[in-house]
């Protein structure tokens, strides 16, 4: 073991130590029943490096729900299939609003600002589901996410995505609206249906770091050594999760912890190292912008002490 690799163990451990014996956890996501059932104790973390070496502690292999964690992985699937052409139903700036936010929308006739928030995400997924079946488009989803996971362990929660789709009426609201604008092409149960089935995918901490690897390594599978997307698709999009990537919580989070990253309402966050590392971290209590509370401080106290900021 190289000193690095000790110290980086050494790290993620005190840290996963400090954060479960923290008595401030945030609030577990309530607005989607079956996952205000999560217990707020859980807290997971776990960091791949280029060589493969895995450094972890705490619950990294207890499954949960990634949320919007997997709208990285869609809007990497959209633009391989659209290209730039998807930049046409999504804009590319930060909202500084609330994820589910329905004001924005209006003034911005239907446009999402950015594909990290839940219209963006929305419209995103139609694009995915054009021309396919909601099955199929599904299928393509989850088909990806294992494949770069390299792991065909990974699956759907079906309680969650029924709970959510029983009782996700903002969701319905912003469709909605985005379909009167023409921004949806498909029938806006069917784009719903397949998003809420995306957000509801399980994923532990270590797959989720596992299947970030491409990010860190300049758009390749770096144990495979085969390409997942052009280094320059991989640039842009750590661009985008870190100016988008925690809603009104991004400029926060830049400022804290100095990483790419993507928040879920599971309480996970995906959090890039450029050409270092990827790293997953989990704790379902939220704070009041909908991200992990403890995962973005454990990540703020990783990215120092290991000096892992990309500003430096
Ligand atoms: N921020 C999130 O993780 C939100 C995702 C959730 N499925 C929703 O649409 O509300």
């Amino acid at each position: 073991m190289t000193s690095t690799a000790a110290v980086l163990h050494d790290v993620v451990a005190d840290i996963a130590a400090q954060m479960k014996a923290r008595p401030d956890r945030g609030e577990v996501a309530t607005y989607i029943p079956e996952l205000a059932r999560v217990d707020p104790a859980g807290f997971g973390i776990c960091v791949v490096g280029a060589d493969g070496a895995v450094a972890s502690a705490g619950d990294s292999d207890a499954p949960f729900s990634i949320q919007s964690v997997s709208k990285v992985f869609t809007l990497t699937l959209a633009l391989g299939m659209a290209g730039d052409r998807l930049w046409r139903r999504v804009g590319r700036e930060p909202s500084g609003s609330p994820f589910n936010s329905v004001v924005q929308l209006e003034y911005e006739r239907g446009v999402p600002r950015n594909p990290f928030i839940n219209a963006g995400a929305i419209a995103v997924t139609d694009v995915i589901l054009s021309g396919h079946q909601p099955k199929e488009a599904l299928g393509e989803i989850l088909r990806f996410i294992r494949f770069i996971s390299d792991d065909d362990g990974i699956t759907i929660d079906k309680a969650v995505a029924a709970s959510e789709q029983r009782t996700g009426f903002r969701n319905v609201a912003l469709a909605n609206y985005m379909k009167s604008f023409g921004v949806l092409e498909n029938p806006v149960d069917y784009t719903l249906g397949v998003y809420f089935h995306h957000c509801a995918i399980a994923m532990s901490c270590r797959q989720l770091a596992m299947a970030g690897r491409f990010l860190a390594h300049g758009g390749r599978n770096p144990s495979t050594g085969l390409s997942v997307v052009s280094q320059e698709r991989a640039r842009r999009i750590n661009a985008l999760m870190l100016t988008c990537g925690h809603y009104d919580g991004s400029g926060e989070f830049a400022y804290r912890v100095g990483l790419p990253g993507k928040s879920g309402v599971g309480g996970g966050i995906l959090a890039i190292v450029p050409g270092v590392a990827s790293i997953a971290v989990w704790s379902p209590g939220l704070d009041a912008s909908g991200n992990s509370h403890l995962g973005r401080i454990a990540l703020e106290q990783l990215s120092k002490r290991m000096g892992w900021s990309i500003f430096g």
